[in-house]
């Protein structure tokens, strides 16, 4: 036993002789963390492989639609329950998933070596890579999900080109997610980068710091749009401010939405905020289809994440004047502009 808080919490010596952890159940974890950590991250990088493994967890557990279920009388899917990876024939050939069988096949062998379901794994793994970025809130983890036996339904993962009614309505309907917490799901996009919006451009960001857990995202998606970094024309991109810089549509709408609007501002140079409000709509996200009472929390298995080694501010070149404002009640906060040339964001390097 051991005084935890102040609290006398029981731990229990796991099988490997060398781990203790406050639930059995969280035992097995160890080993998967550190072979995910030195084999899929690359040594605990905040790269491609942790962004997709982020962009898993999300396509996976919104697999949920009462609205669905409902309306077609079929089964409407059982949010995060590995089906995505279960049923990677059928669910990666819906549109809104594209590019997200790369990420499941690197993962598969990592689950297949180690004593962990398919839904439990996604989830883990998206929370232990997050914490590789400088920025990061510490997530929280959960096991003991049951796998898929059946497929998620197509069309509940939003696409970029969805209007901002539809956006919302799925995520009230997957999880009774308000618009508040939509935003908050994304922050995610901090770290992200786009391989097949513009596939001529592989690997282009969504803000300037991909590997940086941090609020630059909501500050360069309220600058004024003015260029495409590849061609023009694709099906839910609009211009951004920046070269090889990328705005999806729906961010862009989403920052200007008078629904959205202010809480995306509010975003903007407070990291506390961008820690808290992702860490608690992630957990939320990441129990769809499961009572969160009857999950075993092994949280404790989370690193520390580094904290954010740059701090808020406008890209090189761009001004005060280049904020689009949107939020009809509080001014956009004053910001530094960067010194030196103007900011060129370069791509994500392929893992
Ligand atoms: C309105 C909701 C959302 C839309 C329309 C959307 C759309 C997209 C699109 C189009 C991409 C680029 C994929 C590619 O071309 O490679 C992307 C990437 C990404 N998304 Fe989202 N997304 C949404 C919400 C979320 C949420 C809730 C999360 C996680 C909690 C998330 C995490 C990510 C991540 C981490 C990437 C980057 C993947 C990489 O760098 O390889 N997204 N998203
Ligand atoms: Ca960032
Ligand atoms: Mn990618």
């Amino acid at each position: 036993a051991q005084v935890v808080n102040g609290a006398l919490t029981r731990r229990v010596t796991c099988p490997d002789g060398v781990n203790t952890a406050t639930d059995a159940a969280c035992c097995a974890l160890f080993a998967v963390r550190d072979d995910i950590q030195q084999n899929l991250f690359d040594g605990g990088e905040c790269g491609e492989d942790v962004h997709e493994s982020l962009r898993l967890t999300f396509h996976d557990a919104i697999g949920i639609s009462p609205l669905i279920a409902a309306s077609t009388g079929q089964f409407g899917g059982g949010g995060a329950d590995g089906s995505i990876a279960i049923f990677e024939d059928i669910e990666t050939n819906f549109h809104a998933n594209l590019g997200v069988d790369e990420i499941i096949d690197e993962q598969r062998p990592f689950i297949a070596r180690h004593n962990i379901s398919v839904a439990d794994f996604i989830q883990f793994a998206g929370a232990i890579g997050v914490s590789n970025c400088p920025g990061a809130p510490q997530l929280d983890v959960f096991v003991g999900r049951l796998d898929a036996t059946q497929p998620a339904p197509d069309k509940t993962v939003p696409e970029p080109f969805d209007t901002v009614d539809s956006i919302l309505a799925r995520f009230s309907d997957a999880g009774g997610f308000t618009p508040e917490e939509v935003v908050a799901l994304l922050v995610s996009h901090t770290i992200a980068a786009a391989d097949h919006v513009d596939p001529s451009i592989p690997g282009t960001p969504f803000d300037s710091t991909p590997e940086e857990f941090d609020t630059q995202f909501f500050i360069e998606t309220q600058l004024r749009g003015t260029l495409f970094p590849g061609t023009g024309g694709n099906q839910g991109e609009v211009e951004s401010p920046l070269r090889g810089e990328m705005r999806l549509q729906s961010d862009s709408e989403l920052a200007r939405d008078s629904r959205t609007a202010c809480e995306w501002q509010s975003f903007v140079n407070n990291q506390a905020k961008l820690q808290s409000a992702f860490k608690a709509a992630f957990r939320k996200m990441t129990v769809l289809g499961h009572d969160e009472s009857e999950l075993v929390d092994c949280s404790e298995l989370v690193p520390t994440p580094p904290p954010p080694s740059s701090s808020a501010h406008l890209p090189a070149g761009l001004t005060h004047n280049d904020i689009e404002q949107a939020c009809a009640f509080t001014p956009f906060p004053t910001l530094p502009t960067d010194a030196g040339p103007v900011t060129t964001v370069a791509p994500v390097p392929p893992s």
